[in-house]
């Protein structure tokens, strides 16, 4: 089925949008569950989503690489995920993953709630705009700390030990880091990294989505003497977490505040774009009817 789900009436009401990563490739406890392909401008997303609600709260599930983990993380295609979440009228984005530790006290099996990012990762699609239509996004604050304050509290409720607040080194893969660079990203002042949180998390904020993300530490990455991870490790500490992940979801529904009240990310694209309208590519303004629509319809 290629259709698009009704969006929710004005905001008020939390539609939420889930990006499953290594380990969870579904959600459980969701009602009137229904899975549908939704097509995108730029291109295939990972798969199709699965729509679905616990309580009032309603969710969009997508798994990131995909049924079965097939696409790699230079190969997720970031920019139809967002555009995806942006037609199935999301107005909150989740995003879950398994990430390595650069320090001590980030134990695996801990969870931390990120709130900033270092972007080593190239060659990835990394903007919704460009020529034709420029616009430029605050990116200072990436995670929008309300969301991410609802995450880790529904985490802990779920019995998750929750570190609030990080710093995620996003780095190319598919290769793990080198014990240089792992140390060097220690140095930069990084506390977890990974390979996929970016360019999700800047296509996000384009796409005027609230963004938190969730990661489950699965390792000390390679920066400890004697020690390296390896995908064994991630998958051991990832099959005793998966439930916990999927346990924050339901507790997140069961305690977000009944209305949903206006994120300034809701706007973010106001005063963003550069491009003068009679400059603009019709094309591409085409292509971004889901992710820009609003701001543009605005322009006053
Ligand atoms: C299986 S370890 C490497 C893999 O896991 C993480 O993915 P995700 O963020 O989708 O959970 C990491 O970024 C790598 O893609
Ligand atoms: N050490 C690590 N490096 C990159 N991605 C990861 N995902 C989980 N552990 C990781």
């Amino acid at each position: 089925m290629h259709t698009e789900p009704n969006q929710p009436s004005g905001n008020a009401h939390w539609r939420i949008g889930v990006i499953g990563g290594s380990g969870i490739y579904d959600l459980s406890g969701l009602e009137d569950v229904q899975d549908i392909a939704v097509q995108s401008p730029f291109g295939a997303p990972s798969g199709p989503v699965t729509l679905g609600r616990i309580g009032a709260v309603e969710f969009v599930f997508l798994a990131r690489h995909g049924a079965g983990h097939r696409i790699p993380p230079e190969g997720i295609n970031h920019r139809a995920n967002i555009d995806v979440m942006k037609r199935c009228g999301v107005t909150d984005l989740i995003a879950i993953s398994a990430i390595g530790s650069l320090r001590e006290e980030l134990a695996p099996g801990s969870f931390v709630a990120v709130d900033q990012f270092i972007d080593r990762t190239h060659g990835r699609a990394d903007s919704f705009f460009g020529e034709g239509l420029v616009a430029h996004v605050s990116l200072a604050d990436p995670v929008c700390a309300r969301l991410s304050a609802h995450l880790a509290d529904a985490a802990q409720a779920a019995g998750a030990r929750v570190h609030r607040g990080g710093c995620y080194l996003a780095m190319q893969g598919p290769q793990f880091s080198t014990r240089a660079e792992s140390r060097l990203y220690r140095q930069w002042g990084a506390d977890v990294i990974g390979m996929t949180a970016m360019p999700e998390a800047r296509l996000a904020r384009e796409a005027e989505l609230p963004y938190a993300l969730i990661g489950m530490v699965t390792d000390y990455d390679a920066w400890r003497e004697g020690d390296h991870v390896d995908v064994a490790q991630v998958l051991q500490v990832m099959r005793g977490n998966a439930a916990l992940a999927k346990a924050t979801i339901g507790q997140l529904a069961a305690r977000l505040p009944q209305v949903r009240t206006p994120s300034p990310i809701d706007h973010a694209l106001d005063g963003a774009i550069m491009t003068a309208p009679a400059h603009r590519d019709p094309v591409l303004v085409a292509r971004l009817g889901a992710v820009a629509g609003r701001a543009l319809r605005n322009e006053g």
